[in-house]
């Protein structure tokens, strides 16, 4: 595994929070990637607010989310997760949440036609707002500063005031949230996500002669809708979709601030997020994330890049998904197109065995990252492709399902991958990257993501 910076102290059992068995006991655990807040005082009172705000998600909702992913574990059903690397406050405004929520209905509508199954949207919205980084600083022109480590912990901005750790930002990661959600739920319930509507939007993308490929399966997709419209499908009941909310459960603080106990059943709920994963510099067995995540009731999800073993993947079950529950489980692999092949099929391979069911999920970007030569983060749109390509071919050589897409992606047309059939290069990085972290594939190379993994489902 990647070297981790040395754990930080974190300040004691939180004020206000809830009660329960075991859900401090990751406080006495090995933790890594975690805030020094600078200012005690402050750390007391926003955790103490957290614990007392109402939740962002309802226990009910995780649920149902839990019942979707079992579905897609046993191959009935297909997700897509997409999202910024890093959300920002600035960033949570109304133009570009609907286009990230318009991008992903999108693409699901193209890979709900690739798999003729259900396509579970999920987004990494509405709490993606802390970091794991590979140094704890970054220096610039000779100056030293602790590293932006996500708007929930500190500020972009190059200064020591907005590099530090400043713990009333978990305070507004929560209303940011809220607020992302909320719209999010507006979309998606109030007719903007109308099949036809979104099935029109798509037109625009093949429009562009550069896509000109995707026209047959693009023309396909029409000629069904216009089946459906022909049989008297009730487009009504598509206008509203469920969309889930899902983050890296990071910062242990916020996290635990917002666990409750779910009245009809008396058990720990994350609250900040329907999806909690962990990420793959934090998914020591023995340290406290998966400890704390361990004892939350929600669907989870484990990084696992190209170090992991089989071992790991089995013991991670073990603590994570002792019970074997349906959909409780989802390992995000994230290898490098130059890994999957070799690395994945051992582990699918030993987890199968086990007898455990888990979720597979490609995250074909954060093996792939690259510098360009004019210095920035970036990843080729091919060797994205290529991962998801490798990741299927495995998941069929051994007769196991591939179960979802996870992607860094925005539906704002900036440059930040290489490449894709309208293709972005380097220079285009001076004007428009926009990303605080990693790079996200833009408007355009997410649909093409979408065209060309459903003509790889629907060859399944
Ligand atoms: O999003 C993932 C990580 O936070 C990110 O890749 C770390 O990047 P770094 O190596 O620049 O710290
Ligand atoms: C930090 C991330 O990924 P990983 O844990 O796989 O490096 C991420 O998803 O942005
Ligand atoms: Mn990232």
């Amino acid at each position: 595994m990647t070297e981790l910076p040395v754990a930080q102290t974190i300040a004691n059992p939180q004020p206000g929070a809830v009660d329960y068995p075991g859900l401090d006991a990751w406080r006495d655990l090995p933790i890594v990637q975690q805030p020094t807040w600078q200012d005690n005082g402050v750390y007391q009172a926003a955790v103490s607010e957290l614990s007392s705000l109402p939740p962002l998600v309802f226990a009910g909702e995780v649920d149902v989310l839990r019942e979707r992913l079992a579905a897609a574990a046993e191959g009935k059903a297909f997700l897509l997760q997409g999202g910024d690397c890093a959300e920002t406050f600035e960033g949570a405004t109304a133009d570009k949440i609907s286009a990230r929520v318009r991008t992903i209905l999108q693409m699901a509508v193209v890979l709900t036609y690739g798999a003729s199954l259900p396509v579970i949207k999920m987004g990494r919205m509405a709490g993606q707002f802390a970091k794991p980084r590979s140094s704890n600083d970054e220096t610039r022109d000779g100056v030293t500063l602790p590293a932006y480590r996500g708007d929930m912990v500190n500020g972009y901005e190059f200064t020591p005031e907005s590099r530090g750790h400043d713990a009333n930002r978990m305070v507004q990661a929560y209303h940011t949230s809220a607020s992302t959600l909320n719209l999010i739920r507006a979309f998606t319930q109030g007719g903007f996500a109308d099949l036809r509507l979104v099935h029109h939007w798509n037109k625009g993308f093949t429009a562009n002669p550069a896509h000109s490929r995707y026209e047959s399966l693009a023309r396909e997709i029409d000629r069904a809708v216009k089946f459906m419209d022909a049989c008297g499908a009730d487009f009504d009941a598509l206008k509203r979709v469920e969309f889930f909310a899902s983050h890296e459960a990071l910062i242990l603080d916020y996290e635990r601030a917002l666990a409750r106990i779910d009245s009809r059943t008396g058990l720990p709920y994350g609250t900040s997020g329907h999806f909690l994963w962990i990420g793959e510099r934090t998914r020591q067995l023995d340290g406290a994330h998966v400890d704390f995540l361990s004892r939350v009731r929600n669907p989870i999800g484990v990084k696992l890049g190209p170090s992991s073993t089989a071992e790991d993947a089995l013991r991670l079950i073990d603590k994570l998904d002792p019970q074997r529950e349906p959909g409780r489980l989802t390992f995000i692999t994230r290898m490098g197109a130059g890994n999957i092949r070799e690395k994945l099929p051992q582990l699918v391979e030993k987890v199968t065995a086990s007898g455990a069911k888990v979720l597979w999920v490609t995250d074909p970007m954060h093996g792939n990252t690259v510098t360009s030569p004019n210095g920035y983060k970036t990843r080729n749109f091919d060797d994205v492709i290529d991962e998801v390509r490798g990741f299927f071919e495995v998941h069929h050589s051994l007769g196991t399902f591939p179960g979802g897409l996870h992607v860094e992606m925005t539906g704002d047309d900036v440059a930040e991958c290489l490449g894709g059939a309208d293709p972005i290069d380097q220079h285009a990085f001076l004007d428009r990257y926009e990303s605080v972290c990693d790079p996200r594939l833009n408007h355009m190379q997410s649909l093409e993501m979408a065209f060309l993994v459903a003509g790889s489902l629907g060859k399944r």
